[in-house]
């Protein structure tokens, strides 16, 4: 699914209207009917509604809104913020309309006219939409602050109002929304974590928007979910044998560390890999070779804390980092493994943290190689962002520029692709926000890559097949009792699944 910028969701707009053909108040009727009958299915029936509306086509959909309330016997007071002027065409036409119903109206230009917002009323915020160019200030700004200090449960249209559809509204005044109904597709502004405490939850309504216009657009962000994923499965052939499914090893753990190699083992097998042999230190022989008996093991002399890592280029690729634990010998691990194998591996936490350290090392890593950081992995490797959708953009720079592919981590994890494009997986929930619960997406993605699906591929499955195995664990289960140990178990019906 794409991911549209605004100029795209006017367009496809517009696409609509001229192609199916139908005219735009009547688009913004189906828009707003589809808000109105999401209120009546989600227990909202019989509710009273404060709804502030603009001036612009938010606003327009805000006066059907409570339009079809009112007619549908619902007490309904709608307060237009005063902006000096008329309004688009399909406000005026709304607002005639609305005035034929028994709906109360008022214009609010001035801030003695705040009006207090009776408890228990449902308030629609259909302020801004996708038309914002600019922060809101003035009055606007205190209309947002009067109605996020209300503690009414508060539904936006379309998007928070204050909030940028594709830029960063940090610092601004935005509305504090308990769910956001949006139209048709996932705007970047719903997948950044700077916005989670306006956005709320997110519901996409379906509006008929025509699917012709996405053959012929093409967005820099795609949204990855089953469909993607489906298409990217490479199914099992019947005269194989292991040998057809790739060699990996997993360069991983420590003393008091095993535990996050053994996770990315038990993964990896369950990716599908034809053989798995894990390169950890002596201490941890008998752990993995119990925990793991499907791998098998490499060490260095005993009571050595270091991994044995002669004879590299025999793999198909090489997964590095989860436990490995913070020693400065790690830098010189990497160089030795980046110069034995030049196919494209998996880097991961500590190993990740060597290159931070060693920036000699960036340039070293083999072309096509991915990259794993969480948050804060990502600031110590490539710097400070001043906010999420700098960070978006200093990933893809980082993955053009080195020709590599940076799987940033977080609820809606982003790829970054050295061709520019940039993927957010949709799977996943926050039980996943836990202890090795990243092990095992290294382990998943190397398995893949060792399976042949290309570096981009084997993120996008690595990704989603991690996610979705996180939804089934907690739909079992719950989220807060959600383990890492999980992901590996529940892996087998995330395949199954597709
Ligand atoms: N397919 C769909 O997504 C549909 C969406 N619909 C709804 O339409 C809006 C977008 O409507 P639009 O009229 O383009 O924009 P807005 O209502 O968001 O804004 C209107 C004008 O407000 C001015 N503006 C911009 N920023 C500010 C600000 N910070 N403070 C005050 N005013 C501001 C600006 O005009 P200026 O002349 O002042 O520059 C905007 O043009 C979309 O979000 C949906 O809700 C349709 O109903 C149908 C389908
Ligand atoms: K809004």
């Amino acid at each position: 699914m794409q991911i549209f910028a605004t100029e795209q969701i006017r367009a496809w707009d517009e696409y609509t209207i001229r192609h199916e053909p139908i005219a735009s108040v009547d688009l913004m009727e189906r828009a707003a009917t589809a808000c109105y009958e999401w209120l009546l299915q989600n227990n909202y029936k019989g509710r009273a509604f404060t709804i502030f509306c603009g001036k612009g086509n938010n606003g327009g959909d805000g006066l059907v809104i409570a339009r079809l309330l009112t007619q549908s016997r619902h007490t309904v007071t709608v307060y237009i913020l005063e902006f000096g002027h008329k309004g688009t065409v399909d406000f005026q036409l709304n607002l005639a309309r609305l005035h034929d119903t028994t709906a109360a109206i008022r214009f609010v230009s001035s801030e003695e006219m705040l009006p207090s917002i009776p408890a228990g009323d449902v308030v629609i915020d259909a302020l801004l939409g996708s038309g914002i160019n600019r922060p809101a200030d003035g009055l606007t700004a205190n209309l947002i602050q009067h109605i996020n200090n209300s503690h009414n449960n508060v539904i936006a249209i379309d998007i928070p109002s204050g909030l940028f559809v594709d830029q960063s509204a940090r610092g601004n005044r935005v509305i504090k929304a308990h769910h956001t109904l949006s139209f048709q597709c996932f705007k970047p502004a719903f997948l950044m974590p700077e916005n989670a405490d306006s956005i709320g939850e997110v519901h996409l309504l379906n509006i008929g928007l025509l699917p012709g216009f996405l053959s012929i657009q093409d967005s820099p962000f795609l949204l990855i979910d089953k469909a993607m994923a489906k298409q990217l499965l490479q199914p099992r052939k019947p005269f194989s044998h292991k040998g057809d499914y790739g060699h990996a090893a997993l360069i991983a753990g420590s003393y008091g560390m095993m535990g996050a190699a053994v996770l990315c083992a038990r993964a990896c097998l369950r990716s599908g890999v034809g053989k798995l042999t894990c390169h950890v230190p002596a201490v941890g022989y008998n752990i993995l070779q119990t925990a793991v008996p499907e791998a098998m093991c490499k060490t260095g002399p005993v009571n050595d804390p270091g991994h044995a890592v002669q004879e590299m280029d025999k793999y198909d690729t090489i997964g590095i980092g989860p436990g490995l634990g913070a020693h400065a010998s790690n830098i010189k691990l990497l160089y030795s493994i980046f110069e034995q194998n030049r196919r494209p591996m998996v880097i991961d936490a500590d190993g990740l943290n060597a290159i931070a350290q060693e920036k000699g090392l960036l340039n070293k890593i083999p072309l096509g190689s991915i990259l794993t950081p969480h948050p804060k992995e990502f600031e110590r490797l490539f710097g400070k962002t001043a906010n999420d959708y700098d960070r978006i953009q200093l990933a893809l720079q980082t993955a053009t520029d080195n020709d590599l592919y940076i799987v940033l981590k977080g609820r809606y994890t982003f790829i970054a692709s050295p061709d520019g494009k940039g993927y957010f997986n949709s799977s996943g929930n926050p039980g996943m926000a836990s202890g090795g619960t990243g092990d095992v997406l290294t382990g998943i993605i190397t398995g893949l890559l060792a399976q042949k699906y290309s570096p981009l591929h084997a993120a996008i499955m690595g990704v989603y097949l991690h996610g979705c195995a996180g939804d089934l664990a907690a739909a079992y289960a719950s989220q807060p009792s959600l383990i890492a140990s999980d992901l590996v178990d529940f892996l087998g019906q995330a395949y199954q699944s597709l």
